[in-house]
Order: structure tokens, then sequence, then C-alpha cells
């Protein structure tokens, strides 16, 4: 089912400063969606109030027809919006296929049964490795996740957000770390994911920004200061202003 990602006048305020000011934005199910902008403008903040890890101070978040704004964590996980897990919450002594068969079990709420069918056990080992192949991954199935190179365990944290089936993903800075040739073999791994998956991420390299996204918003100082089209941005005389502005201080 395609479901519109949508905020409404969204903000986070600390005190008199303004993190987030009236961030209205819709994301078009299935797409790739990068979000640009300067040092603190405002990204991790506002993706933070999409997955609800942060409140807003006022505005709202839909998911399609549903306003999911006081909605906790983990009842938008359910819902399918999902960000990466973060590299320490990785089950680095475990193998790839067994963190990813654990992160299945889980959201069938097999992961507490005491008891598991071999049929059960069967379907979630079939369905682990079939995401496995997704993201190009199945030759380290039964590698130890500890010993896999940082960019595949990168991979790894997106086949545990897979995991949970998502309808969108958030990503935040999916590269960093990343040894820059490595970073749009991922990139590439991302945008393949099945087009049912929506994509929402933020990446500062614009070589990457403008080869994988199809739309792009950029966020300055806490406020949109457009979206459109990879050709749209680049042609956008304000964004090359703030940009040039941002190389010109170092
Ligand atoms: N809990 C907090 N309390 C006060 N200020 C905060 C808090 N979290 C973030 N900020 C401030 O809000 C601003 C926006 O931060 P945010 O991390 O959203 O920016 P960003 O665009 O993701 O930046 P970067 O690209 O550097 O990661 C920054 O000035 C930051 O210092």
């Amino acid at each position: 089912m395609n479901t519109t990602l949508r905020t409404e006048g969204l903000s986070k305020q600390w005190g008199a400063f303004k993190a987030n000011s009236d961030v209205s934005l819709t994301f078009e199910p299935g797409g790739r969606h990068a979000l640009i902008g300067p040092n603190g403008a405002g990204k991790t903040t506002f993706i933070n109030m999409l997955t609800g890890a942060l409140s807003p101070t006022s505005g709202r978040v839909y998911f399609g027809d549903r306003d999911i704004t006081s909605l906790p964590q983990h009842e938008r996980v359910k819902l399918g919006m999902t960000r990466t897990f973060q590299i320490n919450t990785l089950f680095l002594g475990l193998t790839v296929l067994e963190s990813v068969v654990l992160a299945i079990s889980e959201r069938e709420g097999l992961f507490k049964a005491w008891f598991k069918t071999v049929e059960q056990q069967k379907q979630a080992i079939d369905e682990a490795m079939a995401l496995l192949g997704t993201l190009k991954l199945e030759k380290d199935a039964n590698t130890l996740t500890r010993n896999l190179p940082y960019g595949k365990q990168r991979l790894v944290e997106i086949a545990l957000a897979l995991a949970t089936k998502p309808r969108v993903l958030l990503l935040d800075e999916p590269a960093a770390g990343i040894p820059s040739g490595d970073s749009a073999e991922l990139f590439e791994v991302i945008a393949d994911l099945p087009r049912d998956v929506t994509v929402v991420f933020i990446e500062h390299d614009m070589g990457l920004v403008f080869r994988f996204a199809e739309t792009i918003t950029v966020l300055v100082g806490g406020k949109v200061l457009t979206q459109g089209t990879p050709a749209e941005i680049s042609s956008d005389k304000r964004v090359k202003e703030v940009y040039l502005g941002e190389a010109e201080h170092g």
C-alpha cells in the first residue's frame, strides 16, 4: 500500500532557539528523497520528529490520513516507519544471517516464543536470505558481524531495518565513516530497494545526493529553503549561495 508521509508546520524549539521552524513537506511514496543543508540546519532534528524520537513544539506529522504526531516510536515502527539501527545495536557476536533472522523473529512476535516450529524457522531463514540477496550480502551470511568491514556493517544495519518491513526508511548519513569509494556502492543498494519502500536520507556528499536522490529538500536555519528535483536544485541561485557561503567560511 502506498502511504504518503507529510508534515505540516513542524517546529522544534529549545528555549529561544528554533531548530526547525514551520517545516511543511510531503514525501511521495516510493521516492528517494534527500534532505540537505549546512551543518546545524536542523536535518537530524526533523528526522527525529518523523521517527518520534523528539516531540515537536508545534505542527503535525501525518502518515497517510493518520495523524501520528503523538504516536510513540515503537508504534511508528509497527506502522512501517523505520530508521536504521545504530552500529552499536548490531549483534556483533552473531553471524549476519542470525542477526537478520532475529530481527524477523522479533517482528513476527516469535522472538519471545519458547517454541518455534521448524517451518517458522525455515520461513524466517528464507526471508533473511532473500533480504541479504537484496543487499548483496548473501556471501557474508555466515560471517560474524564484528568481522565485517565497516561499510558492510552499515549494510547489515539497513538489513535489520528492512526486516521490520518498513514502508518508509529514514537514513541519517548512511555512508558516514565509509571510505568514499564504497559509499556509492552503498547508495546503489539503497536506490535499488523495492519501490514499495520510500527512502528519506540525510547526506552531506553532494555527488551522492545528485546521483541518487529524485527529490531534494534544502533546509537552512531550520526552515525549508526549497524542494525540487536535482536539476531544479542545482540551478537554484539561493542554494548555490548557501553552499558557496559555507565553502568561503571553510
Ligand atoms: N537537545 C538539543 N538541545 C538544544 N539544541 C539542540 C539539541 N539538539 C540539537 N540542537 C541544536 O539544533 C540545531 C540543529 O541540529 P541538527 O542536528 O538537527 O542539525 P543538522 O542539520 O542535522 O546538522 P549536521 O549536518 O551538523 O548533523 C543545532 O544548532 C544543534 O546544536
